[in-house]
């Protein structure tokens, strides 16, 4: 039985996490590989740094080069994050014959097909499924388990940090600095947490997930991004009295072979099961046409739950050693991309106004609507206690995308309207 070397490039929160569950299931992972499992160097980037974990000093090393290169290492673990050192080591070591394992999803959306075209050329595997939905294994669902199927819709709450701090905000009305202070000290918010609450981790992932899930090569410019950061109290507040939960949601959507793709905040109706998704966790909706609905959830974040997916690739790797064959995560070909246009794109809306509390301004407001063939399902006003304003509230029937930029157009040039406060995309 060959014992397998592994080189592990980072000791953070996730790379604690692989040292203990190799170190911890090292029996059952043996029986299910076919070989002992052994982490032999581990490149960090402060030696001295104190850490939650004791590992010998000798496995430690700063030198990348001390990893990449040591010839007795057969399979490379990345959990280091950042994109170009990430990058350059990875592709030393496919070009050394040296299989990858990443949880790096700025990385794989960013240059996926380059480094699994690396991987193809050189024979090697390359597994990630950490790095989409921490410990769900939605990646090997949309490869493998639904490779029969055509899938129309990939929908979900994809990142641990944001639905943490929504959460927090909606059941304890929660300080958003505060609770995204908590997300960073539970180790859950990346190393710049701005690409959590703009929703650029979240537009990573669903790179990841559509270019799998429609067999398309995505690009990250093809996603539309809109972060949590504006979301306000009021706006929760409005959505639970009406019945809805504020997520960020990764929507991808495929109809008559053309395909959109967006992160935004969303009002999700409250009966719909991605509103009750709470704290850390994910949750993946997929639609398929012969498989229907289904949906995947779990812990999205955080050391034990997005290291189990990362061993567990690992698992893989060493299988496909020992059957001598490589079992990468990809395609032979892909289909032609072909985005949809604004006016394929429809959706139901929520939209909150602050308008002049006068008569005939309600009616103003839905005459703007029927103008551009948008339907309404509800309006609410009531005056605003505090200001000389109203508030109405509309949530709109699906409306396309393109009629609804020219509703919105409409009222930021009318007097009546002060402001156009809240404008989101509901689901359910
Ligand atoms: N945290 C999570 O819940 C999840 C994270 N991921 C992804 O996993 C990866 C790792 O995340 P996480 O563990 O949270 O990150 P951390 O910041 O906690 O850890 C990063 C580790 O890499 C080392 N490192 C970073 N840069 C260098 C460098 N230039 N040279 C040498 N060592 C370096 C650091 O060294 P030192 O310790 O000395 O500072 C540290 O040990 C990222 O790609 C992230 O997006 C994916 C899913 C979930
Ligand atoms: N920062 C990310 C970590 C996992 O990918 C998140 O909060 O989901």
């Amino acid at each position: 039985m060959k014992k397998i070397n592994v080189g592990l490039l980072g000791l953070g929160t996730v790379g604690t996490g692989v040292v203990r569950i190799v170190e911890n299931h090292q029996h059952d992972l043996t029986s299910q590989s076919g070989s002992p499992i052994e982490i032999v160097k581990i490149l960090v980037q402060d030696k001295s740094k104190a850490r939650n974990i004791s590992v010998s000093p000798d496995l430690l090393t700063d030198n990348p080069w001390d990893v990449v290169e040591n010839p007795e290492i057969d399979v490379l673990v990345e959990v280091m994050g950042g994109i170009e050192l990430a990058k350059e080591l990875i592709l030393a070591g496919l070009e050394r014959g040296k299989h990858i394992v990443t949880a790096n999803k700025d990385l794989m959306a960013l240059h996926g097909p380059e480094i699994m075209a690396k991987a193809a050329e050189k024979g090697c595997d390359v597994f990630y499924e950490a790095a989409v939905a921490g410990g769900i294994p939605i990646i090997r669902t949309l490869t493998d388990s639904f490779s029969s199927d055509r899938i129309t819709k990939i929908m979900g709450i994809v990142n641990g940090t944001t639905n943490f701090i929504l959460t927090k905000m909606s059941q304890e009305g929660a300080d958003y600095a505060e609770v995204l202070k908590e997300a960073q000290a539970l180790g859950y918010a990346e190393a710049n947490p701005t690409s959590d609450v703009e929703g650029f981790d979240a537009a990573r992932k669903m790179t990841i997930l559509s270019t799998l899930g429609f067999r398309t090569e995505v690009a990250l410019g093809d996603v539309a991004v809109k972060g949590i950061f504006q979301i306000s109290k009021e706006d929760i507040a409005y959505g639970k009295r009406l019945g809805y939960e504020v997520k960020l949601l990764g929507i991808a959507e495929r109809e008559d072979e053309h395909i959109s793709i967006s992160v935004q905040p969303t009002m999700v109706k409250k009966s719909h099961p991605l509103a009750s998704v709470n704290g850390v966790f994910n949750a993946v909706y997929v639609h398929g046409e012969a498989v229907g609905e289904t949906m995947f959830y779990g812990a999205g974040a955080g050391e034990l739950p997005t290291a189990t997916s990362i061993v567990a690739d690992l698992v893989a790797v060493v299988r496909n050693l020992n059957l001598g064959i490589v079992g990468r995560r990809g395609f032979v070909s892909y289909n032609e991309k072909k985005l949809k246009s604004d006016e394929q794109i429809a959706s139901k809306n929520f939209i909150l106004l602050h308008v002049e509390d006068k008569a005939g301004v309600l009616a103003q407001i839905t005459q703007v609507f029927a103008e551009y063939g948008v339907s309404l399902e509800s309006v609410l006003q009531h005056p605003n206690a505090v200001n000389p304003f109203a508030e109405i509230i509309i949530i709109t029937h699906d409306a396309n995308k393109a009629a609804m930029n020219q509703v919105l157009e409409q009222f930021e040039a009318m007097d009546v309207v002060q402001s156009i406060k809240s404008v989101y995309r509901v689901e359910g």
